[in-house]
């Protein structure tokens, strides 16, 4: 059966950005629509860039090399890291004006002290107005110089897309010496989408080196989310059915499809083609160990369903993932156990045993991938319930309507 997903949230972002960075109008094709990509879009018109979103399917961003063009603006990144640590970065490159942004309660919680450090070293004028390291912060911009800085990028590879983005604003370019990095195959996205508009990045070891001289505007079509998909794929290992998802094959740039490797590893037939990929249940999953630090937003859709796997499922290397919309491996082993499920984790690991989940209501803790991987789980766990299901809406505001009709149409 063909499943289509929306739009990838992290390829719409980045659109947003260059687009509004490049001069000259740029088209978004097929850009996700949901709060994340909402926040972003309405965070640049509020900078004063033209956001013409008349047809849903074909955003028009009138850019502005040289900054946003309003004098002042408050921005809501709500509970976006993409919002949150790129247009800080995008406004900070611009001439003149004074913008603050703020965040969702727990986006204020989650790190952008190694970004607004580099920003500082670079000699931006910027203020932490609550907490040091935290949102909300203002940023005075008077135009960066560049040059060379360091940043740690081991908490999110946000922050150096964030730099990356801004390095053809400045008026010498960058050179980014990286100390420590995660979630590598984002900044594989977006060197890719720089030079989609017109920027070739260089590196040097872990020397990343950004020429000056701006953006070119670009027809852009948006991908199909990758991590979307992963509900999907897990949907069809779990039923014993098979999803082909058109528009992410061999030559997808999210690392994210990665994950159908992993769902292969535990027995389930998995096809990469040239532009879909297609997953097949077998009715069996074996236990894994796998290291998920490059796709660690996939980790809640595997925890999920890894009780049904007749063997351990361990899960490695994911501590970031205790930094996102909520501390997920808490609350993965929280819903499992309250499933009844036997759970281990460590400071960045989790190990889930076979078993049979109880139906009991999922916490969500206001996190997206709580509800979507644990909807995903409930194929096998009638009566499961949420105590939030819209939180969904954060990337993929009709799941639950999109999630009932592919099991009505696979009768599961
Ligand atoms: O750059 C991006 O679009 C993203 C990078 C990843 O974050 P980290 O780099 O913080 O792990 C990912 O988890 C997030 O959903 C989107
Ligand atoms: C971590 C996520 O989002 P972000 O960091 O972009 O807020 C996510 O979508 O799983």
């Amino acid at each position: 059966m063909i499943v289509a997903v929306p739009g990838s949230k992290s390829v719409t972002a980045r659109a947003l950005f260059l687009a509004a960075a490049a001069g000259g109008e740029s088209v978004l094709r097929r850009p996700l629509l949901s709060d994340d990509t909402d926040g972003f879009a309405a965070g640049l018109a509020a900078l004063g860039y033209g956001v013409d979103r008349t047809d849903p399917d074909a955003w028009r961003i009138t850019g502005s090399p040289a900054g946003p063009p309003a004098p002042a603006a408050d921005v809501q990144c709500r509970d976006a890291g993409t919002a949150a640590r790129f247009l800080p970065a995008l406004a900070a490159a611009g001439h003149r004006g004074t913008y603050r942004f703020d965040a969702s309660a727990q986006m204020r919680r989650r790190p952008v002290a190694p970004l607004t450090g580099a920003l500082l070293a670079l000699g931006v004028d910027l203020m932490h107005d609550g907490e040091a390291g935290r949102l909300p912060l203002t940023v005075r911009a008077a135009g960066i110089k560049g040059g060379d800085v360091e940043l740690d990028a081991s908490l999110s590879s946000q922050f150096l897309t964030a730099l990356l983005m801004t390095g053809p604003l400045t008026a010498e370019g960058l050179r980014i010496r990286v100390t420590g990095i995660v979630s590598v195959p984002y900044v594989e996205i977006t060197l890719a989408m720089m030079r989609g508009f017109g920027v070739e990045v260089t590196r040097e070891g872990d020397t990343f080196v950004v020429p000056p001289g701006g953006y070119r505007p670009a027809d852009y079509a948006v991908e199909p989310d990758a991590s979307a998909a992963s509900y999907v794929f897990a949907a069809a290992a779990l039923a014993g059915r098979t999803a082909t998802v058109p528009g992410l094959g061999r030559g997808a740039l999210q690392g994210d499809l990665r994950f159908v490797e992993v769902l292969r590893r535990m027995g389930a037939e998995v096809e990469i083609g040239p532009d879909a990929t297609t997953v097949t249940g077998t009715g069996r999953l074996a236990g894994v160990t796998v290291n998920m630090r490059d796709i660690s937003d996939t980790m809640p859709t595997l925890a999920a369903i890894a009780p049904f796997a007749d063997g351990p499922v361990r899960i490695e290397d994911v501590y970031n993932t205790r930094v996102k919309e909520c501390d997920r491996l808490e609350a993965c082993a929280q819903n499992l156990r309250a499933q009844g499920v036997t759970v281990e984790t460590g400071p960045d690991w989790i190990e889930i045993h076979p078993g049979t989940p109880a139906p009991v209501e999922i916490a969500c803790h206001g996190d997206h991938r709580m509800a979507m991987s644990f909807a995903v789980a409930g194929l096998r766990t009638p009566g499961t319930t949420f105590d939030d299901p819209s939180c969904v809406k954060k990337t993929f505001p009709d799941f639950h309507e999109f999630f009932a009709r592919l099991r009505a149409d696979w009768g599961v």
